[in-house]
């Protein structure tokens, strides 16, 4: 299988040479396209990737929700080429083969460096950049705290500085996986409102495993779902932004979705896994 992208994996040194740019103010970017084929994975016997086939447009935002243990974190950890697929094809900001992408991913842990102030982790990999590290700290709202240690600094305000992190490196694909899992309901509203408003102003492209069907259709352009390692729905979120949360149109949004997880149980070998 190939992988056609540049790797900045969160919290270490790039694995492949970068593409960044030097600077305080990031020009605002499109973000790439990203094309799955046919992509298989197993781990010994099981397989947890079926066939895969997923297209997302430049600067799309997308969800990828389903039950847990179905594949959306090895999804995920695919297209930031830290799994390899024994079948199929990754192609990331043009054809397959061709490293043609800056792409980052974030994690439920912020993974921050505990002796390294809040600024050093922000410029982690780019040392050179700590004029550039210090006003993405200030587009999270974190400008007041480049001297702290993470251990000063709240889960929320860790995800914040690990978003900024990511954001310095000016990536054209932002992974999340399941970043605002562990965040109280509030802080996770506003961290949701925040990479929303990063999304629009910088125009990457986004992929987003949550578990919360509510996060998915407030976020994403269209919500994917997984079963057993297989894409059973692709579903547009043809809602104006910011969504309205209590609207009518997406409360419905949100039944229809929640009501075809629930219909399609899992299949016995996945229930026993998960
Ligand atoms: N490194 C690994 N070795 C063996 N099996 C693995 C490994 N990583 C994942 N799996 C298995 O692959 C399946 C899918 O895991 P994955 O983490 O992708 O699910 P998920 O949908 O992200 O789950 P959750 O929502 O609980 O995080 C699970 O059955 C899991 O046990």
């Amino acid at each position: 299988m190939h992988i056609s992208t540049t790797l900045f994996d969160a919290g270490a040194l790039p694995r492949e040479g970068g593409t960044w740019t030097k600077g305080t103010a990031p020009a605002k970017r499109q973000g790439v396209s990203v094309a799955l084929e046919g992509l298989t994975k197993s781990f010994g016997a099981r397989t947890v990737l079926h066939d895969v086939k997923l297209e997302l447009n430049a600067g799309e935002f997308v969800a990828v929700v389903g039950r847990s243990g179905c594949g959306k974190s090895t999804l995920l950890r695919a297209i930031a080429g830290l799994e390899t697929a024994e079948q199929g094809s990754i192609a990331i900001g043009g054809g397959v083969g061709k490293i043609a992408a800056s792409v980052r991913i974030m994690f439920q842990e912020a993974r921050l460096l505990p002796w390294k102030s809040v600024l050093d982790n922000v410029a982690i990999g780019m040392p050179r950049s700590l004029n550039a590290a210090a006003a993405t700290l200030a587009t999270v709202g974190l400008a007041d705290r480049a001297d702290d240690w993470p251990a000063e600094l709240s889960g929320g305000q860790r995800q914040r500085v690990a978003l900024a992190r990511a954001l310095l490196h000016e990536p054209e694909l932002l992974l999340l996986d399941e970043p605002l899992g562990a965040l109280d309901a509030l802080t996770r509203i506003e961290m949701q409102q925040l990479i929303e408003s990063l999304w629009q102003a910088r125009g990457f492209t986004a992929v987003l495993v949550t578990h919360d069907v509510q996060e998915a259709i407030a976020l994403a352009d269209r919500v994917v779902l997984i079963e057993d390692g297989r894409i059973t729905l692709d579903l547009k979120v043809d809602l104006p932004r910011p969504r309205a949360r209590g609207s009518v149109a997406f409360a419905s949004l949100e039944q229809r979705l929640l009501g075809h997880i629930l219909n399609h149980p899992p299949a016995p070998a996945i229930a026993a896994a998960a």
